[in-house]
């Protein structure tokens, strides 16, 4: 549905340049919802402004639907742009405007009548679940109100795409999760294509079915949830995943925590499983096989795509060589560990 191919887009300012994106190449499947994730810079915001040509690319083509936007003339770019629908995190909603006023304005511009503008606007409330705030304005609404709101709006015209520019970043954790069953639902009821960009991997892991992962620029990793989640290959994949892992240390561990091993102190190892090593009794074959008892701290597993994925923290005591041949066996497992210090 949506083909970017070979992107490249700089910025000049003052005499410096910079490149948002560098060769950047993603396919999002009709009826697919994708996520870009990335760290704050990364160019995120410009790649999917890339997608209805906000940001015109340098380099590279944008195809959308089999129409290339770039060779466009500027009438058909806008005819074009009609498919495309987009919500922003600061949803950009007209103030003076009512609820419906809102949904109502891409309407207005296409051109069609009281009667047919009334009866889409009635269908877009019900959809998103606002019928009872139709004649409220936006100050009198919540975030997530207010979100959805834009998400009626950018639905007006029947888009076969849905661009969302961290549309759930400045909202609580229960409105997000709300968003995000809403966003799931209406690319399941409308067949919507969904682009997504993010820096939270809770929102990959809550709704998309493909994911990408961009750093400085470039695509660094891409595929479906369930391949990244398994194989993460970088060290900034890894970083994410386990970003969507809330895990907390007992307070009273962290007071005993010693960078260093002291007479006495045991240390303290977390583990970071994914994929397939998050099926297998390794903690007891560990027990077995290097003598070592382990003490489970805390510990939490998700499932992404149908994936597991998790942490572990445990407290382990036993003799050091054993410790060292232990840590040795996890890498072998594709697990990662690290020695947090020593309790
Ligand atoms: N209009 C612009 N002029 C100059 N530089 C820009 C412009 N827009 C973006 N950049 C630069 O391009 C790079 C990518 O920015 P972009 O906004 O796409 O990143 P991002 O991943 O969306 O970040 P954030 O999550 O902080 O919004 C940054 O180095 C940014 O400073």
């Amino acid at each position: 549905m949506i083909e970017l191919k070979q992107i490249t887009k700089r910025f000049h300012q003052k005499g410096r340049v910079t490149t948002a994106l560098d060769q950047v190449s993603l396919t999002v499947p009709a009826g697919k919802i994708v996520g870009v994730i990335g760290a704050s810079g990364a160019g995120k915001s410009t790649l999917i402004r890339c997608v209805n040509l906000l940001e015109r690319p340098d380099e590279g083509e944008v195809i959308l639907g089999g129409v290339n936007l770039m060779q466009l003339k500027p009438a058909a770019l806008a005819k074009e742009r009609r498919k495309i629908g987009m919500i922003f995190q600061h949803f950009n909603l007209m103030s003076s405007r009512t609820v419906s006023e809102n949904i109502a304005f891409p309407l207005e511009l296409d051109g069609l009548s009281k009667g047919e503008i009334s009866t889409r606007v009635q269908e877009l409330l019900q959809l998103v679940g606002l019928q009872d705030k139709q004649h409220q304005y936006p100050s009198n609404l919540s975030g997530g109100q207010k979100q959805r709101v834009a998400i009626a709006r950018s639905l007006a015209s029947n888009p076969g795409v849905l661009l969302c520019d961290e549309a759930t970043s400045a909202l609580d954790p229960a409105t997000t999760a709300s968003i995000l069953t809403l966003l799931k639902d209406i690319n399941r009821r409308l067949n919507l294509t969904i682009l997504l960009i993010t820096h939270e991997m809770d929102v990959v892991k809550s709704i998309c079915d493909q994911v990408a992962v961009i750093s400085e620029g470039k695509l660094i990793e891409q595929g479906t949830v369930s391949e990244i989640f398994a194989h993460p290959r970088t060290d900034l994949t890894r970083e994410f995943i386990a970003s969507a892992i809330n895990l907390d240390i007992p307070e009273a561990y962290l007071e005993r925590l010693k960078e260093f091993q002291e007479p006495g102190t045991r240390p303290l190892l977390k583990l970071e499983f994914t994929g397939g090593s998050a099926d297998n009794p390794v903690i007891s074959e560990v027990s077995r096989l290097f003598n070592l008892d382990n003490n489970i701290i805390c510990a939490q597993i998700e499932n992404a795509g149908g994936v597991k994925f998790g942490i572990m923290v445990v407290e382990v005591f036993g003799e050091d060589k054993d410790h060292l041949d232990a840590l040795n066996f996890y890498k072998e497992r594709n697990i990662k560990v690290e020695v947090l210090g020593y309790v």
